[in-house]
């Protein structure tokens, strides 16, 4: 038997607390300040521009796993899955953050500015359309902060990401959040009732980016570009 509509799409009670967890860690972790202000004010050779990248690569994975350790039941997954799914998801994470950067929380100029540090950084004209278009294509969507949060959540909790052993115990804990994400969706955007959908088909896009930040990360090794070592951890970079 179909739910009642009422369950179907209220929010309960305690699908709201713990929402209200993951949007508080989500904007407790910011770049810092002094790494934004560097934004303004380097200059712009490609040699700057990609050393304020890594810096802010960096920062954002120190904030990424913080993050994930606030989502409730991460901390009780097995350790080294604890591991596979924080190294699984770091590049959509990463790109799921800057898209949404660029669409909604960054202080006024700061966008224009990142935008052309990024587009001279070494970074060749084959990756930079994808990742643009995945920007413009998030912009699109408007999200809503918990929207966003959640979906950063929902990325990291990926059952079948690799070497990942118990996915049943992932699953668990990645659907509770995506049927609050559904129902948020139909709360803020009720006029779409296809939009909790199209937020899900950003994830598959996601995961093309994948393959165009592997291949960015040669591109620039092979020009002698150095990488943090808790860049290289994450992303496997040798
Ligand atoms: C991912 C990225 C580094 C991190 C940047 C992102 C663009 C926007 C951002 C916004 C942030 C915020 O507002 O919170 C945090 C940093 C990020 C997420 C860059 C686009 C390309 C670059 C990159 O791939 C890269 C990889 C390795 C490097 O050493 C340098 C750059």
């Amino acid at each position: 038997t179909t739910k009642p509509t009422k369950e179907k799409f209220e929010i309960t009670k305690e699908q709201q607390d713990f929402m209200n967890v993951i949007l508080d860690a989500y904007n407790r972790h910011q770049i810092p300040p002094d790494v934004a202000k560097k934004l303004l004010q380097e200059q712009y050779s490609a040699e700057e521009n990609f050393l304020l990248l890594t810096e802010m690569a960096t920062s954002q994975v120190q904030v990424l796993v913080e993050f994930t350790k606030n989502i409730p039941g991460f901390l009780s997954l097995d350790h080294e899955d604890q591991i596979a799914l924080l190294k699984g998801s770091a590049v959509e994470a990463t790109f799921l953050r800057s898209a949404q950067a660029f669409s909604t929380k960054m202080p006024s100029g700061h966008t224009e500015v990142l935008e052309e540090r990024i587009r001279k950084s070494g970074i060749s004209e084959e990756f930079m359309t994808p990742m643009f278009n995945f920007y413009k294509s998030i912009g699109e969507l408007h999200m809503v902060q918990e929207e966003q949060a959640l979906l950063t959540a929902i990325t990291i909790m990926t059952p079948d990401r690799p070497y990942v052993k118990d996915q049943q115990a992932v699953e668990r804990l990645q659907e509770p959040m995506l049927d609050i994400l559904r129902k948020l969706c139909a709360l803020h955007h009720p006029g779409e009732p296809q939009y909790f959908a199209r937020l899900l088909g950003r994830l598959t896009e996601l995961r093309t980016l994948n393959h165009y930040h592997a291949e960015m990360l040669t591109s620039w090794r092979m020009n002698d570009y150095k990488f943090t070592p808790l860049l290289c951890e994450i992303w496997d970079v040798q």
